[in-house]
């Protein structure tokens, strides 16, 4: 069995990627965005302040004939953006991409942080990452993917995130078509509840890759590409304007420049992300300087492959080989 789910940017400037759920019986549809850079499925809900759940389209367990309480069940979270959000349990049917898990936990929130509220385009997230990362006490929950992994035709899933298109989170099954390149494979570390990995080098502008490897995360949940102050600097040092910009807290300049392409090895072949895709966004709606989707992970300490990074390849997570795979798109 396998799903396939599309999934959506959520604005001009692809800062999160909005993919339907289906949970309950009858069907309650949620837009939620999938993030392989944590571990719990949580939703606005029926007992989310209506203050809070105002412009949010909510879960209700109590028209679901398949929910039940998860009695004594509560989880909280905080993210690396700082937003947070926490509640109590419920399992439900959760259907994604036409494949059902019948009964997956489902963390509805009492409360949430204003960036949550105000940011009405989703209604929770879908954590893709190791379930050692779940919030949930006193015994932490599974997530879709690995409640879903052992009846998949193969226990693997893929992203195939685009820039102002629509793109795919496919389950159980690889859809090469989608790739122009080869599958580089190389060990992922799900330790820490992240898709964490190794890659062996990296280059501006198309030259050859060096050998300065860099170990980060694969982070479908971060919009930008997050690497350390001497990566961003080797790449900005090609950008005339490039400046650092205190008020946009990262670097910005001119956005007729015509940027460079940066490029990382990973799994015996090379990734190339286009200059275009590194031109994030103006500053400000009609505003001749833009921000920039490289930026340092200095005060983060982890590096972090988010959607910038992501948006060039065809990404395979293999839980069954504890892998990921990565193919120039
Ligand atoms: C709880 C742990 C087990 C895991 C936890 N994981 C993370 O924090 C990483 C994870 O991928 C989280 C998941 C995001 C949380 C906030 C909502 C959206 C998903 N990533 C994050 O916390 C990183 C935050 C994202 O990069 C935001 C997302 C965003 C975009 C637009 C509007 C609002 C929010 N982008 C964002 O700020 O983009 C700008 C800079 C261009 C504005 C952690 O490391 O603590």
């Amino acid at each position: 069995q396998t799903g396939s789910a599309n999934t959506n940017p959520s604005d001009s400037a692809d800062d999160e990627y909005i993919t339907n759920v289906s949970i309950g019986t009858p069907a309650q549809v949620l837009p939620l965005d999938f993030d392989t850079g944590s571990s719990d499925l949580w939703v606005f809900s029926s007992e989310t302040p209506k203050s809070s759940a105002s412009g949010h389209v909510t879960y209700s367990p109590s028209k679901s004939s398949t929910a039940k309480k998860l009695s004594g069940a509560s989880w909280s979270i905080t993210y690396g953006d700082h937003s947070s959000s926490s509640g109590d349990v419920y399992t439900d049917k959760v259907t994604v991409g036409g494949f059902s898990v019948s009964s997956q936990a489902v963390e509805s929130a009492t409360k949430v942080s204003t960036q949550f509220v105000q940011d009405t385009v989703i209604s929770g997230l879908l954590g893709l990452g190791f379930d050692v990362g779940n919030t949930v006490k006193p015994r932490a929950q599974k997530t879709w993917f690995s409640n879903a992994a052992n009846s998949l035709a193969q226990p693997l899933f893929t992203a195939d995130l685009k820039h102002q298109q629509t793109g795919s989170y496919n389950f159980g099954f690889i859809d090469t078509t989608l790739a122009k390149g080869p599958i580089g494979y190389t060990p992922a570390d799900g330790s820490e509840g992240y898709w964490g990995f190794t890659a062996t080098g990296y280059s501006v502008g198309g030259a050859k890759l060096n050998r300065n490897s860099i170990t980060g995360i694969a982070d479908t949940g971060t919009t930008l590409l997050l690497l350390d102050d001497d990566v961003v600097n080797a790449y900005y040092n090609n950008v005339e304007s490039a400046q650092y910009d205190d008020s946009q807290q990262g670097v910005v300049f001119d956005c007729s420049e015509d940027l460079p392409s940066f490029s990382f090895g990973v799994g015996g072949t090379t990734i190339t992300i286009p200059g275009s895709l590194i031109n994030l966004t103006p500053v400000s709606d009609g505003s001749s300087t833009c921000f920039g989707g490289l930026q340092s992970s200095a005060d983060i300490g982890i590096n972090i492959f988010g959607d910038v990074a992501l948006k060039a390849a065809l990404v395979v997570f293999d839980l069954g080989n504890e892998r990921l795979g990565w193919a120039q798109k």
